[in-house]
């Protein structure tokens, strides 16, 4: 098998869905779903790529084996549940240190799981209001207020403090609106979209870091032969 030229993990809390977006994406569909365990990926051919998506595991248990996997990773996406606000705060307080071993050019994307069960509770509070879903686009008072857990507006300003924990330039990195999406696996919503800008932007890091070539490597072809010495050491 060939190495894979980038990679990216999935990161976040239990249960916002992050098994379920890679097999929507993978396998174009929304099976049942175990509470994984350690981690696990897949292997995505994009243009000449080779590009492995780790899933990994949001069990506090787990916890310890995040870092392991973020090691050189090229973009991270940092997934939490937009009808779970905690699951926000998580990501800043438990997932982003994980990170510090992922390159240092790494992309963060930030992604709302779930969105499909804020679509779910706008619709029956419509039913409540006795609009029926036949009415639905009739015009009157228009969508009634959806009970939103996270705004968007919040992802953007965890976008924001990653920058600053990273010291990144805002100018020198994908702008937040770029790089913070709501998702549905459940529906598909906007999964294939994340997925795709991620790879369209990590070609270019992976280019970049050839250019550069690896980074910690010792090239034994130039090293002169030792000479021995009597007690077996090298001079
Ligand atoms: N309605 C809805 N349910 C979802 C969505 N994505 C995942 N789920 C459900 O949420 C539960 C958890 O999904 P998983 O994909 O296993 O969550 P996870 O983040 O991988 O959880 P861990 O492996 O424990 O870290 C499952 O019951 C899924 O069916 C979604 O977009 N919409
Ligand atoms: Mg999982």
């Amino acid at each position: 098998m060939r190495k894979p030229d980038g990679k990216i993990v999935l990161l976040g809390d239990m249960n916002v869905g992050k098994t379920s977006l890679l097999q929507r994406y993978m396998e174009r569909r929304f099976p049942d779903t175990v509470s994984t365990v350690g981690g696990a990926f897949y292997l995505k051919q994009w243009r000449s790529y080779n590009i492995s998506i780790w899933d990994t595991a949001g069990r506090e248990q787990f916890h310890g084996l995040g870092s392991m996997y973020c090691r050189g990773a090229a973009a991270v996406i940092l997934t939490y549940d937009v009808n779970h606000p905690q699951s926000l705060v998580e990501l800043e307080d438990r997932f982003l240190g994980l990170t510090d071993t992922a390159n240092t050019d790494c992309l963060f994307a930030i992604v709302g799981n779930k969105v499909d069960l804020v679509e779910d509770r706008a619709a029956e509070a419509q039913e409540k209001e006795g609009h029926g879903p036949g009415t639905a686009g009739g015009g009157g008072g228009g969508s009634p207020e959806v009970p939103r857990q996270v705004r968007p507006e919040d992802a953007v300003a965890l976008y924001k403090k990653i920058l600053k924990y990273k010291m990144l330039d805002e100018k020198e990195v994908p702008a937040a609106e770029q790089m913070c999406f709501e998702t549905s696996a459940k529906t598909g919503y906007n999964v294939d979209l994340l997925f795709e800008t991620l790879f369209d932007m990590v070609v270019p890091v992976i280019l970049r870091q050839r250019a550069q070539g690896p980074p910690q490597t010792v090239d034994i072809s130039s090293c002169k032969t030792p000479r021995r010495t009597r007690s077996g050491c090298c001079a």
